[in-house]
């Protein structure tokens, strides 16, 4: 038996001649918040996928709760606990905000559960006003809340957010960093990001991917100062 909620172990992904992710681990305990960045290129969207059961490891392995998860689909690995919010958008925008964030949560619970799971969630991501909407109508950054809203409402254990502060403005992204560090009380939390400004509102702990592999990894503060990941960003906001 593990002590990790998560552990990544000796992770590779080949794309035919490209080594995209190279023999990267990562463990992750219950209540972390975790950040992954890195230059463009650098394979942290590869190692999210592998995480999450989008790809296929090439070597290496991924357990959940002790169990590895390798080979299994993206549907069972969420069912197990493991919600993902992914680049691209899924939610449905013919459906209104509270009928998307029900049919996640009927998803976990049973409906008499769900219906409260879903009004506690909506309120507590700040939607609640936003219930009766077509989600298609809706604000970039709304949309954004309420897919994160049906990723928390099956009550995950672990949620890997990829980029969830692109296309946000200045104030939703403040509002999504105080709202994950409320949720990292309750679930451990992993975000793939490229803005610095939300990395720095939110990390205790970050990888930094360079090349495929973990260039520093530890806690946020020594992370940004470390002059390897500056020079990786060199002309680029840290720190
Ligand atoms: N499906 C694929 N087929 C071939 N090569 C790929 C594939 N996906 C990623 N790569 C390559 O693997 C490397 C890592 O890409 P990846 O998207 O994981 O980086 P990233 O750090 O997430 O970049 P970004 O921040 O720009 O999203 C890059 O060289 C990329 O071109």
């Amino acid at each position: 038996m593990t002590d990790y909620l998560l552990e990544a172990r000796n992770l590779t992904m080949r794309f035919g001649g490209v080594v995209a992710v190279r023999d990267v681990s990562l463990s992750l305990r219950e209540g972390e918040l975790h950040c992954l960045i890195g230059p463009n290129g650098a394979g942290k969207s590869t190692f999210f996928r592998m995480l999450s059961g989008q790809y296929r490891p090439t070597s290496g392995e991924v357990l959940f709760r002790g169990q590895s998860i390798n080979g299994q689909s993206s549907a069972k690995i969420a069912r197990a606990g493991m919600g993902i919010k992914t680049q691209v958008p899924s939610v449905f925008n013919a459906m209104t905000v509270r009928e998307n964030v029900m049919l996640a949560a009927v998803r976990a619970l049973p409906p008499n559960l769900a219906r409260r799971r879903c009004d506690e969630v909506m309120k507590r991501i700040g939607i609640s006003h936003l219930a009766a909407e077509k989600v298609g109508i809706l604000a970039h950054g709304q949309r954004q809340l309420v897919e994160l809203a049906t990723v928390i409402a099956p009550r995950p254990a672990l949620i890997l957010l990829d980029e969830p502060a692109a296309g946000m403005t200045g104030e939703e992204v403040e509002g999504l960093g105080d709202l994950l560090v409320e949720l990292a009380r309750s679930c451990s939390v992993i975000v793939v990001e490229h803005d610095m400004s939300f990395i720095r509102r939110i990390a205790r702990s970050i990888t930094v991917f360079n090349q495929g592999s973990v260039l520093v990894e530890g806690p946020a503060d020594q992370v940004l100062s470390d002059q390897r990941v500056r020079d990786v960003y060199l002309g680029r906001e840290v720190a």
